[in-house]
């Protein structure tokens, strides 16, 4: 497997107190993670710091084996990276014109941006929606607009803070299992911050536990549900008592 990411020695302090310690964490090429724990574990945290939105108060990350910081970020680096978060945040324009912004950007030919466009419309189930106004659509639709916005891009790495916690239950596993079968072909990265443990089973392969901002568990993500540790067993076990997994 090829690493993706590196963290060594993770550290992220205010003031007052710690609020994420890792000693060290590996992404890896191509793998969907999920990151789940209690409110105020440190997750929306360690995503900022991932996808280089923040820079850790301590420690070091490694890109592709290259050190990398909020502050020295490439363009190059940065374009390799996207972000999807709970509120999807679309321009005051179109459907087509809110996928189609990031590619305008890159100064990509309007040939090329409208065959993508319609490319990625097609894969979310969107395509019926090109010309609607993207504040008129409901929040499913607006959710499969936001994920075509960050995925026409092509990130190497796409970090999710609770993209689909807002929308109802049909609603959100039916695009969970969409956006997982665009997932097995695009071969994405995924890191996946998320509270519910039925999407984070449905979407993906390997799971961390963050708890009091430590990683308290990381493996499969069948693995971690099936056998949680004596630090994470009362929160997965919670969950357990709650659904049939
Ligand atoms: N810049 C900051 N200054 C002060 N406190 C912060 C800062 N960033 C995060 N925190 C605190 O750190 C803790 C972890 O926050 P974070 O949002 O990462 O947790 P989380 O696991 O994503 O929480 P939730 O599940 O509630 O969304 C929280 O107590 C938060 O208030």
């Amino acid at each position: 497997m090829t690493e993706m990411i590196r963290a060594e020695k993770l550290e992220f302090q205010v003031p007052s107190r710690n609020i994420l310690s890792i000693p060290e964490l590996v992404i890896e090429k191509g793998h969907v993670y999920g990151i789940m724990g209690p409110n105020g574990a440190g997750k929306s945290t360690l995503l900022k710091l991932l996808s280089l939105l923040e820079a850790p108060t301590n420690g070091t990350i490694y890109f592709h084996g290259e050190k990398v910081s909020a502050q020295t970020v490439t363009l190059d680096q940065r374009r390799k990276i996207a972000i999807a978060l709970q509120q999807s945040l679309l321009l005051d324009s179109t459907v087509f014109q809110n996928i189609a912004v990031g590619l305008k950007i890159r100064k990509q030919p309007r040939k090329v941006i409208k065959a993508k466009v319609f490319e990625w419309m097609e894969k979310f189930n969107i395509a019926h929606l090109a010309d609607k106004h993207a504040y008129k659509l409901s929040g499913g639709e607006s959710q499969r607009v936001n994920l075509a916005r960050a995925m026409i891009l092509e990130p190497e790495l796409l970090c999710l803070d609770e993209p689909f916690s807002a929308l109802d239950f049909p609603t959100k596993m039916k695009l969970v299992e969409d956006f997982k079968s665009i997932l097995t072909t695009s071969g994405t990265t995924v890191l996946f911050v998320s509270h519910d443990l039925l999407e984070v089973k449905s979407l993906t392969n390997e799971l961390f536990i963050l708890m009091n901002g430590e990683l308290q568990q990381h493996g499969s993500t069948e693995d971690v549900i099936a056998n949680p540790n004596a630090s994470t067993q009362s929160f997965i076990n919670e969950w357990k008592s709650y659904l049939t997994l």
